[in-house]
């Protein structure tokens, strides 16, 4: 088998996501300043990075909830940025995206906040939709009792879980994960890493995952990417964290006061 004349098992593999020159401006706020990144099929990125230096906005770029204002987005090798309304929505219906805040309608079951996408974007029956979410919910830990409840009848932690059942429902093939564990126990954040990566291994989806939390960036990771001042700074496999060479990379795992990062904090 030729691709090209290129026999097959030499053949380059197209991105699942390819960023390129990305940039995002709110007001004068330039937040994303010529971000460049790549993301394979089936492997799974966690983004570092310190507060406020665009993770979110790269991920919801990726998504098209953000517009960039300049640059090439290609999922899966097809450009997105100026993509019909219609196309648009296709990319998205392959894409679940666990949100900071959880993002939960408070006016819907637990359940049908599950379902939702399954019941809108897939048109599947209620029954059935229930039941998948039946199902995502005990996946991440979450009992059938907890189906029929309102959102703000949980805990945090407990939003977070459904938030991450919601995300996972329509078996994507892109998951974005924004502080999965954050909120969590310790226990309960190593059962959501341990499904993170499941997904990927299992099911060959490709992840992208913004923590702050190094544990569980270490064991969801396959690469990881550190932004810094609304560029990528340092990409690397995630064994090289600890030998990447790069000041700004060192402080931020080790957590350091001192370093680089807060010498720029400290300028006028
Ligand atoms: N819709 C928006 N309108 C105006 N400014 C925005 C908007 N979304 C994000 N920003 C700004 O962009 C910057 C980056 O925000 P973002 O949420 O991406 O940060 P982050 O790196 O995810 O931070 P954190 O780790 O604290 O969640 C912030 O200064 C934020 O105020």
């Amino acid at each position: 088998m030729t691709d090209g004349g290129i026999p097959s098992d030499m053949a380059v593999q197209t991105p699942k996501i390819a960023m390129n020159d990305v940039h995002k401006s709110f007001g004068p706020k330039h937040v994303l300043r010529g971000i460049d990144l790549t993301v394979d099929a089936g492997s799974s990125l966690v983004v570092i990075g310190g507060s406020g230096t665009g993770k979110s906005v790269l991920i919801k770029s990726i998504l098209g909830i953000v517009h960039p204002d300049k640059g090439s987005i290609r999922v899966d090798g097809r450009e997105t940025q100026g993509m019909s309304a219609r196309d648009r929505e296709d990319v998205m219906a392959g894409m679940g995206m666990l949100f900071q805040g959880g993002a939960l309608f408070d006016s819907l079951p637990v359940w049908e906040n599950v379902a939702f996408g399954l019941i809108q974007g897939k048109r599947m029956a209620r029954r059935k939709a229930r039941e998948i979410a039946v199902e995502k919910l005990a996946l991440v830990g979450l009992g059938a009792d907890v189906a029929a409840l309102a959102p703000s009848e949980l805990s945090g932690g407990m939003q977070k879980r459904v938030g991450l059942a919601r995300a996972i429902a329509t078996d994507p093939d892109i998951l974005f994960f924004d502080e999965p564990t954050t909120g969590l126990d310790p226990i309960m954040a190593d059962v959501i890493n341990d499904l993170i990566r499941d997904q990927v291994q299992r099911l060959g989806a490709t992840a992208i995952t913004i923590t702050h939390d190094m544990a569980s960036a270490r064991k969801i990771a396959d690469h990881v990417a550190m932004i810094h001042q609304g560029r990528i700074i340092w990409t690397g496999a995630v064994e090289r964290i600890d030998h990447s060479d790069n000041p700004y990379v060192d402080q931020f795992i080790h957590g350091r006061a001192d370093g680089p990062i807060q010498m720029e904090i400290r300028r006028p």
